[in-house]
This record gives structure tokens, C-alpha cells and sequence, in this order.
């Protein structure tokens, strides 16, 4: 397969690539498209990811969405962090993705290709005014510890006090295949610098998860709904994690006994989405991540000279953003009222 370089060549040393800004729960992500041209292996993306997330010198993003074609699906999925390591899923990110392909082939109920499964996704009613709105499905739903990987001493971890990293919180993990771990906490555990300094000592060198993992805080709000804050493996604090909110609707359902096929709200530092967990056979099968799939820029990637890093040229915004503003404040509001300690 041509690099970069061969693919500069063919083109006289200048390619210009359109991308495209867009947010899940403004978990904000650059959607590149290959098969408009960019011939890139996996090291040049992981390059882009770390130059182009930079919210300093470039566009900025928690992470990149390369689209590729698929064998098995409408097209594939591959989802670079902002430091440039790939990760098997992105829930926020694939309802992005969802939707750049649906337009982009005039389709909408599809599947799309990621690292470890197929997945299904489709254009759904809108969660707010007009906010373009897409469901995706997490699967699979891994609860063995290898599939994380974390190092303990037994086959799984559910609400259990694990005293090396905390000496009262109970935490649970999953794969979803992307790595979660998952404890409920009280507004003054939230607001304290705890989550950081857990996550940041969980995704350094130890012990226990040797390939890092997503950290999660829960804050029960009423029946079926909850607040999610997550730091995330390869980028830290983001508005919102869509594989962390399916996994902790998923934890908590668990936790309360809530019956599954109903819609939980999970609401986050971005705005809110909507998550309903699916059994098959009374196992837990896959659940529905629902939420919006905000597009807010469009940019310009000029290359030149077989320079992997492009010159960058915003060229104009959609105009998506005002919208999706007023749901994630009427969110932000309903947020504070139960959890007044996040009122900035
Ligand atoms: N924010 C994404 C998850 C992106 C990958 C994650 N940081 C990881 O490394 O597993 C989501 O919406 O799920």
C-alpha cells in the first residue's frame, strides 16, 4: 500500500484533505476521511493525532476518526487518542463517524467496522430541537479481567473495595472492548482531586492495568439517571466518554436491580445522552448509546513536500453549535440542581 510520500508524489508533492470538527457530548473528535486520498500507515496516524489534537498549535481534539473502507461493513472506524495511541472504541466518536457516513453514502440504519466488532448504528429522533441524533451500539460486554487487561487476583471485579487504590470507594470493570473502571461516589469525592490522582497513578506504570484504563465517577441523580465524569486513557479529562456513560449505566442498572430495556439519562460535563442496556438469553448483550452528533467545523489539511504535518486552514463553522448550546445549558442546570458542588 502507497505511503504518504508515494501518495505526494503521484500528486506533484501538494494534497489538500477537507476534514471535519465534530462532538459527541462535545467529546470532540477531527473526522479524517482516507478514502479521500490520504495514504497513511499506522505510525504517520498516530503522528497526526498527537500535532492535529493539539489545542495549542492546531485544530485541537481529544482524538482523530480515520475512515477507511471496510470488507464487512458500510465503511471502518479507527480511533486515535490525543496522545496518539489507538483504542478499540469510541462511543461519542462513533455516533460521529455514524453520522459522516451516513451523509457522506445517503445511508442510515448501517453497520460500521471498529478494531474488535461490527457494529450496528442508525439516524434517530432527535434527542433536542434538531441536534442531529445517532444510536450506536457498545458492544461486546466483557466483565473477565483479561479482557482489559487489569492484574488482580480473581476472575472479575464487581463493587468491591480494592484497598491498594482507595480504602472505601467499591469499584467494578468491564471491556466494552475498550477498558472501564467504574465507582460511585459522593458529590465531595467528585469534586475533590481524587479522580485525577487515581487515574493519572492507574495510567502510569503499575501493577494492575498494564495497557492504562478509563476512569470513571458516578453520581446517582433519581431513578434511570445518573452523572458521569471520566478521565480517559490517552487524553485525561473529557466532557464526556461514550463507552464509560454506556458501561456506567450499566454498572448501575446492576447495582440498583433496574430493569433493562428502558431508557437511563446519563448527563456529563458536555450535555446529556441517553443509554439502554439490552440482555440476550438473560445475559447482558449490548447497549444503546444515543445522543447527538454535532459537526461545528470544517478544515483544510494542505500537505506539502511529503511533510507528514500539514499546514492547517479553518474554512468556516456550521453553525451547529448554538443549538446544541442550549441543550447542554438546560443540561448544565438540571445538573447543578441535584449537584450544586459543579456550579462553577
Ligand atoms: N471518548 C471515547 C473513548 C476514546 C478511547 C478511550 N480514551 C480509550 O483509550 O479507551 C468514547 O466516547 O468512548
Amino acid at each position: 500500500m502507497a505511503t504518504l510520500n508515494q501518495t505526494m508524489k503521484a500528486r506533484g508533492n501538494k494534497m489538500n484533505i477537507s476534514v471535519i470538527k465534530s462532538h459527541g457530548s462535545k467529546n470532540d473528535f477531527i473526522i479524517i476521511d482516507e478514502q479521500k486520498g490520504l495514504i497513511v500507515n499506522d505510525e504517520q496516524r498516530a503522528q497526526l493525532a498527537l500535532y492535529l489534537c493539539d489545542r495549542q498549535k492546531a485544530i485541537g481534539a481529544d482524538g482523530i476518526l480515520y475512515i477507511t473502507e471496510s470488507g464487512s461493513a458500510q465503511a471502518k472506524m479507527r480511533v486515535f487518542n490525543s496522545d496518539g495511541s489507538e483504542a478499540s472504541m469510541c462511543g461519542n466518536g462513533l455516533r460521529c463517524a455514524a453520522r459522516y457516513i451516513a451523509e457522506r453514502d445517503g445511508v442510515q440504519k448501517f453497520s460500521v467496522e471498529t478494531m474488535k466488532a461490527v457494529l450496528a448504528v442508525e439516524k434517530v429522533e432527535s434527542l433536542y430541537e434538531d441536534i442531529p441524533t445517532y444510536a450506536v451500539e457498545i458492544s461486546p460486554i466483557l466483565f473477565d479481567l483479561a479482557s482489559l487487561p487489569l492484574q488482580l487476583n480473581q476472575e472479575t471485579l464487581f463493587n468491591q473495595i480494592v484497598p491498594e487504590w482507595h480504602d472505601t470507594l467499591r469499584f467494578s470493570a468491564l471491556a466494552v472492548p475498550n477498558p472501564h473502571l467504574i465507582t460511585q461516589v459522593t458529590e465531595k469525592e467528585l469534586i475533590s482531586g481524587l479522580q485525577q490522582e487515581l487515574a493519572q497513578s492507574l495510567n502510569a506504570p503499575n501493577q494492575w492495568f498494564t495497557d492504562g484504563v478509563n476512569v470513571s465517577f458516578v453520581v446517582p441523580l433519581d431513578q434511570n439517571q445518573i452523572f458521569v465524569r471520566t478521565f480517559e486513557r490517552g487524553v485525561g479529562f473529557t466532557s464526556a466518554c461514550g463507552t464509560a456513560m454506556s458501561s456506567s449505566s450499566l454498572i448501575q442498572a446492576m447495582l440498583t436491580n433496574g430493569e433493562t430495556g428502558i431508557p437511563i439519562d446519563v448527563y456529563n460535563d458536555g450535555g446529556r445522552v441517553k443509554c439502554v442496556i439490552h440482555k440476550k438469553e438473560d445475559q447482558f448483550h449490548h447497549i444503546d448509546l444515543i445522543g447527538n452528533a454535532t459537526f461545528t467545523d470544517e478544515y483544510t489539511l494542505e500537505f506539502n513536500d511529503n511533510e507528514l504535518i500539514p499546514s492547517v486552514k479553518h474554512v468556516k463553522s456550521t453553525g451547529e453549535e448554538i443549538i446544541y448550546q442550549r441543550m447542554a445549558e438546560a443540561s448544565k442546570e438540571f445538573i447543578w440542581g441535584h449537584i450544586p458542588g459543579l456550579r462553577k
